[in-house]
C-alpha cells in the first residue's frame, strides 16, 4: 500500500505541477497564444467560475497548448529500459543487459520530427507533417505508458482554466527559461515567477 501511495504521489504530483509551471511560462512568453486560450476559456465557461466535465472536451485549443508544452518541455525527459535480450537498434547490435535511453526531450526538439522545434506553436498538432508517430511520447507509449495520463490532462485543464479565467499573469522580467533535472523530472530552473492580479470579468 505504502509503495503504491509513494508511486502515485511521486509519479503524479511533481510531473503535473511541472507541466503547469512550464505552461504558464510559455503563455507568459506568447501573448497571442494566451489571448486565444483566454477567448476559448471565456467562450466555453460563459462566466461560470467552475469547470464541468463536459467543458474539458470542448477546450480544443487548451489541449493543443498542453500538448505543445509537453513536446518542448516534457516533465519526464527520458526513459530507461533494460534489454532482456540482444537487439538490433538502427543497425547497431546492442547486447543483452544494456540500459537503453529513450530521449523524449531530444525527440520533441528534433527538427527531423518537428518543423521549427524551438518555436512554441500549439497548432502544429493540427498539421499532419508535425504529428510524427513514435517521436512524440511525453507519457511514454505501449504497455508501460503512464497510467495517469488522462487524469493528468483533465487536472491540468481544470487548473489552467481557472487560473487564466480569473487572473492576469505577467512574467517577472529577466528570469531564466532553462530547466533542470531533479530526481526524475524536468522542472523550470527558476520556477515561474509572475506578477499576478485579479482579472476584471
Ligand atoms: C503531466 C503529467 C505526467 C507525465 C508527463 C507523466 C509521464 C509518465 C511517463 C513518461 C511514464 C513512463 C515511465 C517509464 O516507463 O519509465 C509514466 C509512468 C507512470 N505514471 Fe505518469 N505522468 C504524469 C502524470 C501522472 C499521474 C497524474 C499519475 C497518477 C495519478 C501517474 C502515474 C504513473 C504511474 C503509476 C506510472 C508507472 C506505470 C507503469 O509502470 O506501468 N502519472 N508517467
Amino acid at each position: 500500500m505504502v509503495d503504491e501511495f509513494v508511486t502515485f504521489f511521486g509519479a503524479g504530483q511533481e510531473t503535473t505541477a511541472n507541466l503547469l509551471s512550464f505552461t504558464l511560462l510559455h503563455l507568459g512568453r506568447n501573448p497571442q497564444v494566451m489571448k486565444k486560450l483566454r477567448d476559448e476559456i471565456d467562450t466555453v465557461l460563459k462566466g461560470r467560475n467552475y469547470v464541468e466535465y463536459s467543458d474539458v472536451g470542448k477546450m480544443k485549443y487548451l489541449t493543443l497548448v498542453l500538448k505543445e508544452t509537453l513536446r518542448i518541455n516534457p516533465p519526464v525527459g527520458h526513459l530507461h529500459r533494460l534489454l532482456p535480450h540482444e537487439m538490433d537498434i538502427c543497425g547497431y547490435k546492442v547486447p543483452k543487459g544494456s540500459v537503453v535511453m529513450v530521449p523524449i526531450y531530444g525527440m520533441g526538439r528534433n527538427e527531423k520530427h518537428f518543423k521549427n522545434p524551438e518555436k512554441f506553436d500549439p497548432e502544429r498538432f493540427t498539421r499532419d507533417e508535425d504529428s510524427p508517430l513514435f517521436a512524440y511520447m511525453p507519457f511514454s507509449l505501449g504497455a508501460r505508458s503512464c497510467i495517469g495520463q488522462t487524469f493528468a490532462m483533465i487536472e491540468s485543464k481544470v487548473v489552467i482554466c481557472k487560473l487564466i479565467q480569473q487572473l492576469e499573469f505577467q512574467l517577472v522580467p529577466n528570469q531564466s527559461f532553462e530547466f533542470v533535472e531533479e530526481t526524475l523530472t524536468f522542472k523550470p530552473k527558476d520556477g515561474c515567477k509572475s506578477y499576478i492580479t485579479m482579472r476584471n470579468i
